[in-house]
């Protein structure tokens, strides 16, 4: 059988899918599995095609330690128990510079381009070219495709895409990119069989999870974003600040004698979620959490996509739906409950029964914004790009491009 195999490398989860190519050109999916809870309780899970069980394994956390770890776990699950040996391979790669506008065939030139980035986007980049190398090495005929987080952003106009800081930086890429874009893009495609209503116009989509950022779309295509250069801006995450006074970096390296690398891995790693209740980057050990450090924590997190939805209405002139997405999004009631009120001002009332069961749309009939909550699916987009790309020499990214 033809078959695709896609990786989605996280900052605390390595996702998989395994697609069949139909004769038509449609994709049907085998496998959907994850290994989650990396750095606090390792899960693999998987199911075959029709929601049946095909793995649920729990490792100490010894065992899959970090990202590579899990990788290796699920890659060699994949191979040694399911006998899979795909015909082609589809990457999410977290960060593609300025250059890359849509999903490209991987080549090496291509992996040293990506490597560039690395720095950028340290918890993403390096476990997401791992795997590209290690198959150009030992399948060097395997067609293997690149999909960006950042490429759905390349719409946003130039004021968007700019820091006040010199235009000589900005030629040399220092822009605010935005990330989670393979997310976002599906979410825009699904909206019109969703909510056709609500599609051609302005809607938040708040992905949070581990990582977490939110996207202004208008007419389907990505206007601002809260992320920008790198994945550490906007609203805080598992273990990253979100947006921080650059004054406080300068502190850690002229007060406190930090080097760039520990600034680097304090940032990544000992902040968010995790740096501000001191117990958990996992929004499930907060909420389960009586500690008034993990309330805190929780607070900061509803605030900031507060005053972040404020300002992505005013990047939208006006807001017609708002939608979560992602591992807390699509799972914690109580979350999206507390962020709801938040956003009172702006017209949301929650509908407490729908939002209690994750139904589709959480609102109330009498809501002046509709609220939703889609399920993402960024394999499932990586996939279809990575078909495209195999059949037509051409991905089904076709959106006009910002021309600089
Ligand atoms: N039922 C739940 N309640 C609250 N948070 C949840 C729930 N399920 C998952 N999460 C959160 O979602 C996060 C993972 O989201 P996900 O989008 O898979 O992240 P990533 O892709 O960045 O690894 C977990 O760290 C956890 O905090
Ligand atoms: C870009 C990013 O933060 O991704 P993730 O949420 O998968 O960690
Ligand atoms: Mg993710």
């Amino acid at each position: 059988m033809d078959t695709i195999l896609v990786v989605n490398a996280g900052s605390s989860s390595v996702k998989f899918q395994v697609y069949s190519a139909e004769g038509d050109g449609a994709l049907r999916r085998q496998i959907k599995g994850q290994m989650d809870g990396i750095g606090s309780r390792p899960r693999l899970r998987a199911n075959g095609p029709s929601g049946d069980p095909l793995a649920d394994r729990a490792y100490p956390i010894e065992a899959v330690p970090d990202v590579p770890a899990a990788m290796a776990v699920a890659g060699d699950w994949l191979r040694e128990e399911l006998r899979v040996a795909p015909m082609a391979v589809g990457h999410r790669v977290v960060h593609g510079g300025p250059d890359y506008v849509r999903p490209v065939l991987i080549d090496h030139g291509v992996v040293s381009r990506l490597e560039r980035f690395v720095s950028l986007a340290p918890l993403h980049q390096p476990h997401n070219l791992a795997p590209i190398r290690s198959l150009l090495v030992n399948f060097p005929t395997l067609p293997q495709v690149a999909c960006f987080d950042t490429a759905f952003h390349r719409t946003h106009d130039l004021v968007a895409d700019h820091y006040a800081i010199p235009q000589r930086l900005y030629a040399e890429g220092v822009r605010r990119y935005g990330f989670h874009g393979l997310s976002y893009e599906y979410i825009a495609r699904t909206l019109p069989s969703v909510a056709p209503e609500i599609a051609k116009g302005r809607v938040i989509v708040a992905h949070l999870g581990s990582g977490a950022s939110m996207c202004a779309i208008r007419d389907g295509r990505s206007v601002e974003s809260t992320m920008g250069f790198t994945a550490l801006d906007g609203l805080p995450m598992g273990t990253r600040p979100g947006q921080i006074d650059p004054g406080v970096v300068l502190y850690l390296i002229s007060e406190k004698g930090m080097p760039a690398a520990k600034v680097q891995d304090f940032l990544y790693r000992d902040c968010g979620l995790k740096g501000l209740s001191g117990i958990s980057n996992d929004m499930r050990e907060l909420e389960a959490s009586a500690d008034p450090h993990a309330r805190l924590a929780i607070d900061y997190f509803v605030y900031r996509v507060g005053l972040n939805a404020g300002m992505l209405a005013a990047a939208l002139q006006g807001l017609d739906a708002f939608v979560f997405t992602a591992g807390i999004g699509e799972n914690s009631a109580s979350i999206r409950a507390r962020i709801a009120e938040q956003l009172g001002w702006l017209g949301v009332t929650l509908d407490p029964g729908e939002n209690a069961r994750h139904a589709r749309l959480i609102s109330r009939a009498d809501s002046r914004i509709p609220v939703y909550v889609v399920p993402t699916d960024e394999e499932l987009m990586i996939a279809q790009h990575t078909l495209s790309l195999l059949m037509n020499g051409q991905s089904t990214n076709t959106r006009p491009e910002r021309v600089s």
